[in-house]
């Protein structure tokens, strides 16, 4: 679907997709190494939309800028968060296809967390909010397996 919508107001809505990357039950997390507002917390690396792409147009080539990696959009998670107006964040789940991600540009440490380890970093709170939906795409937190 491409993104030509408008705000209210009729300023061109712009979106930035983040991506969900999950590998062997984990989800990748990334610091952000700049602008200042964001610097040094963590959100889903991706980026904004150029004129014609698809979401998962716009999230698999920015993946492979920002982390040197082949991955594949799944499916949008639920919700939406305005940046600022004109800018609709928004985020989808993605499998790696090919590649070790690096921290080529935006970012200054990658991690990988499973569930249990989704709290342990400084979130961009947009992205906070959408963990419940992450966590779904997890495998069991380590606590819960041994529960049950
Ligand atoms: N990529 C990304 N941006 C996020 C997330 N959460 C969040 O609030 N943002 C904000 C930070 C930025 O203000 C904006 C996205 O800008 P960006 O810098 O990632 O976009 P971009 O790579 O296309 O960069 P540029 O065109 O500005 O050079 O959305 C997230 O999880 N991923």
């Amino acid at each position: 679907m491409e993104q030509t919508g408008r705000t209210p107001d009729a300023t061109p809505l712009r979106i930035v997709v983040g991506g969900a990357l999950i590998r062997d039950g984990r989800v990748l997390a990334a610091r952000r190494s700049a602008p200042a507002p964001v610097a040094g917390r963590w959100e889903f690396p991706g980026g904004k939309a150029e004129p014609g792409e698809t979401e998962a147009q716009t999230l698999e080539r920015e993946l492979l800028e920002e982390l040197g990696v082949r991955a594949r959009a799944l499916r949008r998670l639920p919700g939406a968060w305005t940046v600022r107006p004109g800018l609709e964040l928004r985020f989808w789940a993605a499998e790696l296809l090919a590649g070790e991600p690096s921290p080529l540009a935006d970012h200054d440490e990658l991690r990988w967390l499973g569930a249990a380890e989704l709290d342990s970093v400084d979130w961009i709170e947009h992205d906070r909010e959408v963990l419940p939906h992450v966590a779904e795409l997890l495998a069991p937190a380590d606590d819960a397996q041994a529960a049950g």
